[in-house]
């Protein structure tokens, strides 16, 4: 929504506005107030900028005394970054604690806004007071940032019968996050059998690919292929996990997609935004396979990582089943980047 938030840690506190979000007038408001101003981005990001990092994951960086709306949407946004390639140079703070502006950028990512922040930082107790007065969220460190550390517990909220063209006997279970996130389905076919490895796929929502039939991926041909499997098997369970654009939603997907049309392949792409190569969080998908009863899958991907996060979480691999269908002319590259960098198996 591109309103302030106000963030302690008992003693100081943040006073911090998602970059992305942000217009003229709160950039007035926040000068006026005179708290010192800094912008914080991550590591990914800072890489881009040329920033040196010193806070791990992200840094914080200076606000020269002449810096507008302009030079902090740039800072945020590599929309042009082959446009104005001189941006800069940027000085890093250090020193002090990058606690409130780990959990601030974290915020950012699951609003599914660039991580990028402009921050504000007064005494806790003036922070209170202003929050109080403007009506504005006050959250502190302690409680909200174990909640953005983990992932939330999911509610069954509900299931029903739809039967599917691949099969007649399918349950659609839909799972809500209890702090308000994205739902995820899971399709449930047949009636597998809860002592043995169920046949079962983890699939991520993809708009492009799964609905519209993008020829940049293979989400569509994967979607389908898994479940006519399942139902030529007669038993299993797809998981539609919705965590768009790898977890950056489809706003930050279409910014990766424009960078790529300028020649950065999908990891660099997302690099460049601020975020991680992928930002999903795979513990989703094995809660939601235990809540349902079953502790050993047979799991249809090609992607090592999703088979290490269910054995880690507790779910028992008994095999990988290749998922490879879906190549075109226009995801080979995309593909071959998936296996040379993301370890994606051919
Ligand atoms: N950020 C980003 N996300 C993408 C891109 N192309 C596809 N996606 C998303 O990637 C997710 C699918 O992940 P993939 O990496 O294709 O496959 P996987 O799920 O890791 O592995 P498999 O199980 O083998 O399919 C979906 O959420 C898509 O929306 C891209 O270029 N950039
Ligand atoms: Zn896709």
């Amino acid at each position: 929504m591109g309103a302030p938030v106000v963030l302690t840690d008992g003693e100081s506190a943040a006073l911090a506005l998602a970059v992305e979000t942000l217009d003229a007038v709160r950039l007035g408001d926040l000068r006026d107030g005179g708290w010192p101003l800094h912008a914080a981005v991550t590591a990914r990001r800072a890489e881009t900028l040329h920033a040196r990092v010193y806070d791990g994951d992200l840094a914080r960086i200076a606000l020269p005394a002449d810096a507008g709306l302009d030079w902090l949407k740039a800072t945020a946004n590599p929309a042009d970054d082959l446009r104005y390639p001189m941006k800069g140079p940027y000085a890093s703070l250090r020193g002090g604690s990058p606690a409130l502006d780990a959990a601030l950028l974290l915020l950012c990512k699951q609003a599914h806004l660039l991580p990028a922040i402009l921050i504000a930082t007064l005494p806790a107790d003036a922070a209170r007071t202003l929050a109080r007065d403007a009506g504005l969220s006050c959250e502190s460190l302690d409680v909200i940032g174990p909640i953005l550390h983990r992932s939330s517990p999911l509610l069954a909220v509900s299931a029903a019968r739809v039967p599917l063209d691949v099969s007649e006997a399918s349950r659609v279970h839909v799972f809500r996050p209890r702090d308000g996130g994205e739902e995820h389905y899971a399709i449930e076919i047949g009636q597998p059998n809860r002592s043995e490895p169920v046949l079962s796929r983890l699939h991520s929502a993809c708009f492009t690919g799964d609905l519209a039939g993008s020829l940049k991926c293979d989400c569509g041909p994967q979607l389908r292929a898994a479940l006519a499997q399942i139902g030529t098997e007669g038993a299993g369970v797809l998981l539609y996990l919705n965590q768009e654009g790898r977890g950056i939603g489809l706003a930050n997907k279409m910014r990766a997609y424009q960078l790529q049309d300028e020649g950065f392949d999908t990891v660099e792409a997302n690099h460049r935004l601020g975020f991680e190569d992928d930002e999903r969080d795979f513990k989703i998908g094995a809660e939601i396979l235990r809540s349902m009863g079953f502790s050993s899958v047979r799991l249809m991907t090609n992607n090592p990582a999703k088979v290490r996060m269910m054995e880690t979480c507790g779910v028992a691999v008994a095999e990988r089943v290749p998922l490879r269908v879906g190549e075109t002319r226009h995801n080979r590259a995309y593909l071959d980047t998936k296996a040379r960098k993301s370890g994606h198996l051919l």
